[in-house]
């Protein structure tokens, strides 16, 4: 039996624009079917790696595959089979929505019908409306319309839902969950932690050009950033809280201690997964200022007239 390769390999990815280092030797891997979260904070070299591995940008070093193939060498027949959408819209056209998919939907060898796309990008009631007369979030569905129109075996989304109002955001949730039921694999960049959440089978944390944490989504972070926290006021109105890997077992020592009397503010308090980002990204940066202070402070730093043979040859 021969295993699938995955669909999204990438080795030690660096990239530089002059001096700035905005990958630094990222590694990662996605397999067929599964949707893929990468997450970080603004300029942490996100976007510079999706659009390395669409082919939109050269590296500086290592190694990428995508369906198998050098998306620096990418062809019309490789591009048929990827799906983007991009950060910032490119639709601004005179012609409407339904014209555009029509014209898109003309490029790929199976495409999906474009009443079935423009139903679930939720936008029958635009669809006969010029895209230059659309608000930014509907803007921003024909951009989803315009990724998925291909059936594209592999889809890219960077930061799809900026600007969507809530109730269009779960729509495009519902949207992402029917294309990955169909066995669509995605690699979403998102600062909705909710979304990454409510979507992702794995998340890959970058940070500064480098990948600081990687795995599936209820990993993300170790056991110890997941601990519950039990929190309520006690008889004088004071906030107390516990951090505790057995909450239902401290709240019953409470209630049993308060002799059955009702525990004003009860909660047992789960971290959500952007509680558990902040303090993974919050952590590093704080271990990467100490580092620098560190190698600023004065006596961090060597006297070259004191360097030995030794150290020259380290
Ligand atoms: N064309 C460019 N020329 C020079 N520097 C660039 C260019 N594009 C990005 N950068 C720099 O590279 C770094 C990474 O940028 P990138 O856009 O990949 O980050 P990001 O994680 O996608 O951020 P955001 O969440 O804000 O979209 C940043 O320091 C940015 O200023």
């Amino acid at each position: 039996m021969t295993a699938t390769p995955p669909v999204v390999q990438v080795r030690d990815l660096q990239k530089s624009y002059g001096s700035v280092e905005a990958v630094r030797g990222v590694s990662f891997s996605i397999e067929a079917g599964e949707t893929f979260a990468l997450l970080g904070p603004n300029g942490a070299g996100k976007s510079t790696t999706i659009e390395i591995l669409e082919g939109y940008r050269d590296r500086t070093g290592g190694e990428v595959r995508v369906l198998g193939v050098d998306p620096h060498r990418g062809g019309l027949d490789w591009k048929a089979r990827i799906g983007i959408v991009l950060q910032t819209s490119n639709e601004s056209g005179n012609a409407t929505v339904t014209e555009q998919l029509r014209h898109f939907a003309g490029f790929y060898p199976h495409p999906r019908d474009v009443d079935e796309v423009i139903d679930a990008a939720g936008l029958r009631e635009k669809a006969k409306t010029r895209i230059s007369k659309l608000s930014g979030g509907q803007r921003r569905r024909v951009d989803v319309a315009l990724g998925i129109i291909g059936r594209p075996e592999l889809l890219f989304l960077d930061e799809p839902t900026t600007g969507f109002d809530p109730e269009a955001r779960h729509q495009f949730w519902n949207l992402i969950r029917g294309l990955k039921a169909e066995g669509t694999t995605i690699l979403l960049t998102t600062h909705y932690l909710d979304e990454a959440a409510q979507l992702g089978d794995r998340a890959g944390i970058i940070v500064g050009g480098r990948l600081i944490d990687i795995g599936p989504l209820d990993t993300i972070g170790g056991a110890d950033a997941r601990v519950p926290v039990v929190r309520w006021r006690d008889g004088n109105g004071l906030v107390r809280e516990e951090r505790t890997s057995r909450p239902a077992q401290v709240v019953a020592d409470l209630v049993a201690s308060g002799k059955g009397a009702e525990l004003e503010g009860l909660e047992v308090i789960r971290p959500s997964l952007e509680d558990v980002y902040l303090s993974l990204v919050r952590g590093h940066e704080a271990t990467a200022a100490g580092n620098e202070a560190a190698m600023s402070a004065p006596e961090a730093r060597p006297d070259p007239s004191r360097l030995t043979d030794k150290d020259v040859r380290a």
